[in-house]
């Protein structure tokens, strides 16, 4: 579960404060087992006869499950891992931790690094978890006397309890992901790389290990965060990288780089009408999951894009996974075009609607008497909350206006009647 990269991968940059440098990486993989096999024996093979072998170009079934990715983590960084099944992230963490090796590039860290790449991995499953402690903790090279000086604050954390003296393969996998992120934080390391275990945590759990995560930060502590859910790493980190079949799509401030990955999932999703966004099943739900948006028209049709002027229901689909008395929806529209102006901000809070959920599937409708937007592309931020706990955000709902009759070159639009009124003089 944890490894300690000596000084030899050291980063001899300048920049102490850059902790990972991956540089034009490469990975590939054969499907086939046989093939592979043979593959890896010529690869020794030739290492041995001191020839080259060719790591830069693809042999029969092979293929790149990671190709030429760049990218440097600085000290106190959080930087998020997104992309879909199959993309190439459990592959960029297994290089980092030192794992197995890339085919071409370079990867240098910098540092004490605590992998956290797979559930129970390290453990012995036959040791205790109180052995398994001492076990993990001694690899990293904490002496004797800091393992037992850490070693309550480990227990406490983890919420094992009693089961500390049974073996960790009586453990469920929750159990087993506790001990081994109590662990990790209870080293210090200087990074962290977290891929989807804190998935398996019940929620109060997990908004503690948030917390632990950025008290460590403060300390310094860098860590890459894999998770599909944008909502996770909208919330703990500030940067982002996105790959999509082991290729570097976007790196940059999280929130552009996760409206690239949902616009890409919703553009994937398959059976999605235009003007519909699906988004996918969340595998770490926190209570209520955002599962579609799209409008309806006045007869409660779903459309492909509201008509300026006319009346249009603006519908959020969720799944609800427990009861929430006072749902919050938020909904902020910015211009697509020119200058990603704010132009309208709506809460149900605001508006001082309670929205009540069941749990279950339950549509949100914002009934809109007329749309007052103009004809134009827009862009959409929704939320759902409730109180400060935050459940679900989708960063980037794309839709369009259409023109009507009622549309004119103005700034907005007015909703109107007109009269007339005959005066009596
Ligand atoms: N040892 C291996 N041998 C052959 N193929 C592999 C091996 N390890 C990973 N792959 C393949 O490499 C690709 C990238 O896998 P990886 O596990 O890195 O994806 P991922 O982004 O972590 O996916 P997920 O989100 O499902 O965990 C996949 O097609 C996977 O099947």
């Amino acid at each position: 579960m944890i490894k300690l990269i000596e000084s030899e991968t050291s980063v001899n940059s300048p920049d102490t404060e850059i902790l990972i440098s991956v540089d034009n990486v490469s990975k590939k993989f054969c499907r086939d087992l046989k093939q592979s096999l043979l593959y890896g024996l010529q690869d020794i093979a030739a290492e041995l006869s001191g020839g080259n072998r060719k790591s830069d170009t693809l042999r029969r079934k092979e293929f790149w499950a990671l190709k030429d990715v760049s990218f440097q983590l600085k000290r106190g960084e959080a930087l998020g891992l997104v992309g879909s099944n199959g993309a190439g992230k459990s592959t960029l963490l297994r290089i980092i931790s030192g794992l197995i090796k890339p085919d071409t590039g370079r990867v240098k860290v910098r540092g004490r690094l605590a992998p956290l790449i797979a559930l129970g991995a390290g453990f012995n499953p036959i040791l205790t978890g109180r052995e398994n402690i001492y076990a993990n903790m001694s690899i990293l090279g904490l002496s004797t006397q800091k393992i037992e000086e850490r070693f309550e604050e480990v227990i406490e954390f983890s919420e094992i309890g009693d089961a500390i003296d049974s073996p960790v393969q009586t453990y469920s996998s929750g159990m087993a992901a506790r001990l081994g992120f109590a662990c990790a934080v209870h080293i210090e390391p200087d990074i962290l790389l977290i891929d989807e275990v804190l998935a398996v945590g019940d929620i109060s759990f997990r908004m503690k290990c948030y917390q632990k995560l950025a008290k460590l930060r403060e300390s310094g502590t860098a860590f890459i965060l894999v998770s599909h859910n944008p909502h996770v790493i909208l919330n703990v980190c500030e940067n982002s990288i996105y790959l999509a079949k082991g290729e570097l799509i976007s790196s940059g401030e999280t929130e552009t780089v996760v409206c690239q990955y949902e616009e890409d999932l919703s553009l994937g999703g398959r059976d999605a009408p235009p003007g519909v966004m699906i988004l996918p099943e969340k595998p770490q739900s926190l209570g209520v999951d955002i599962a579609s948006i799209y409008f309806k028209d006045g007869q409660g049709k779903i459309i492909e894009a509201p008509r300026c002027g006319e009346p249009a229901y603006f519908c959020v689909e969720c799944q609800v996974h427990r009861p929430v008395e006072s749902a919050n929806l938020g909904v902020l529209i910015s211009t697509l075009s020119g200058q990603n102006e704010r132009v309208l901000y709506i809460t149900s809070a605001s508006d001082h609607e309670t929205l009540n959920l069941l749990p279950g599937r339950v549509e949100i409708q914002m009934q809109m008497p007329y749309c007052c937007l103009l004809p134009g592309m827009y862009n959409t931020k929704i939320y759902i909350k409730e109180g400060v706990c935050s459940f679900d955000i989708v960063e980037s709902y794309r839709f369009a206006v259409k023109a009507s009759k009622v549309s004119s070159k103005s700034l907005f639009y007015q909703p109107r009647t007109w009269n007339v009124i005959s005066k009596e003089l």
